[in-house]
């Protein structure tokens, strides 16, 4: 029987979400191409779809939004237990640990109904950034700022992190690299999220378990890793052979490669895009020179490897630039893909089989157990 290690190349089940086209180099939610998504449409109007399968009419989006920015503040309890967490346990352990809490103090966890679900999603969707804002605020020795409720989720992640709103630009940027972190199809994190929801288990747990999936540097933890790897090269002279040693020592380097795109990410140009925008507006000489960093590493990958960066080697660096402290980059990835991953438990629980692959069995023939004494 053939062996696919990591599952690659093995299509395991249909969906009606997102395709990741790998012979193009092309994504779309719902049938829409990411890239006019991203240029056209707010994050909200986005995660809408990926639920509902349709873009929201007017009164649609109007009431969606409004249901949103009444979810987002965090009861007393729950502000209590995280900020009880240590401050030397990563963000992410934060947010898996909120997930889980959620889910223990919700009546209606185990109830696996589609309106349920929906409704469980949409407070997941609200709440996220409260506690990765709050947690933020933390670290800094800050006390959290409460959810804005006429601010749009972006504003108002900004809000709550930094007590004020940046201009247009730089809240536009954020928005896009929500609108292209929010789903690609059967990635690790959401077939783990998928995997739970098909033993018929409850919508935190499997959300809880896709966080871990991603917090990993091989997935989700790659926006951060790609930062630290900037701040370890320094100079934009020693990319070429801080990356030729790199190489010699079998180092994977960080934000590049990618399980389905070969021959780039489809969601890098128009990401690069965005971060190109925020380092010509801050005419700053430690922007451009970690922009020069970042473009001769890139360079310098394709030239000696021939592998083109994914989506999380212009993020990384755009929410640098933005204010966020590292540890904040893969949370942020989790406020957006959670659209993702409700929308697959959902899928999942609607055409539902038990995921359960075999394994070749490679251990010690059958053996007598030893009698002891
Ligand atoms: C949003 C996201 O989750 S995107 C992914 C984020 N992850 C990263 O950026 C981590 C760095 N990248 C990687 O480790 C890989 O490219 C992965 C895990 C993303 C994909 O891995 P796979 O599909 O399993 O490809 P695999 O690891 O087999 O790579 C194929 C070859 O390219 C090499 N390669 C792939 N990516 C990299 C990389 N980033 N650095 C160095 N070499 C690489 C591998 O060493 C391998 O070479 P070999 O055939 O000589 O052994
Ligand atoms: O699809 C993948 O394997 C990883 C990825 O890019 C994502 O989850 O956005």
């Amino acid at each position: 029987m053939p062996i696919h290690r990591g599952l690659a190349g093995v299509v395991v089940d249909t969906t009606e979400i997102s395709t990741v086209i790998q012979e193009t180099n092309s994504l779309t939610y719902r049938g829409y191409p990411v890239q006019d998504l991203a240029a056209h449409r707010s994050f909200e109007e986005v995660a809408y779809l990926l639920w509902h399968g349709e873009l929201p009419d007017e009164g649609q989006l109007r009431d969606f939004r409004a249901r949103e920015r009444a979810l987002r503040p965090l009861d007393r309890t729950t502000s209590e237990l995280l900020a009880r967490l240590p401050q030397t346990c990563h963000p992410m352990d934060v947010l898996r640990t909120a997930v889980s809490f959620f889910g223990a103090e919700d009546p209606t966890e185990d109830d696996g109904g589609l309106a349920v679900n929906r409704a469980k999603s949409l407070t997941l969707l609200a709440r996220l950034p409260t506690v990765v804002a709050a947690d933020q605020r933390r670290r800094r020795g800050l006390a959290p700022i409460p959810p804005h409720p006429e601010l749009g989720y972006a504003e108002n992640f900004f809000h709550m992190c930094f007590g004020s709103v940046p201009d247009p630009d730089v809240v536009r940027c954020f928005e896009i690299s929500l609108v292209l972190y929010a789903e690609h199809s059967f990635n690790a994190s959401t077939f783990t999220a998928r995997v739970v929801t098909s033993t018929l288990s409850d919508l935190y747990s499997a959300v809880t378990a896709a966080i871990g999936a991603l917090k990993g540097p091989l997935h989700g933890g790659a926006n951060e890793a790609v930062m630290h790897m900037l701040n370890e090269i320094g100079d934009p002279g020693h990319a070429e052979d801080w990356l030729t040693e790199a190489l010699t020592g079998k180092r994977k380097i960080m934000g590049f490669g990618h399980r389905v795109y070969k021959a780039g990410d489809s969601r890098v140009p128009i990401m690069q895009d965005a971060l190109d925008r925020l380092v010509s507006r801050a005419a700053d000489p430690e922007v451009t020179r970690l922009a020069t960093l970042h473009a001769a590493l890139r360079h310098a990958m394709l030239t000696h490897k021939g592998i083109h960066p994914n989506l999380d080697y212009p993020a990384g660096l755009a929410y640098h630039l933005m204010g966020f402290d590292i540890p904040l980059f893969t949370p942020i990835f989790v406020m957006s893909r959670i659209t993702g991953w409700t929308a697959h438990i959902t899928e999942q629980l609607a055409h539902n089989a038990l995921i359960r692959p075999l394994a070749s069995y490679a251990g010690p023939d059958q053996r007598a157990v030893p009698a002891i004494g």
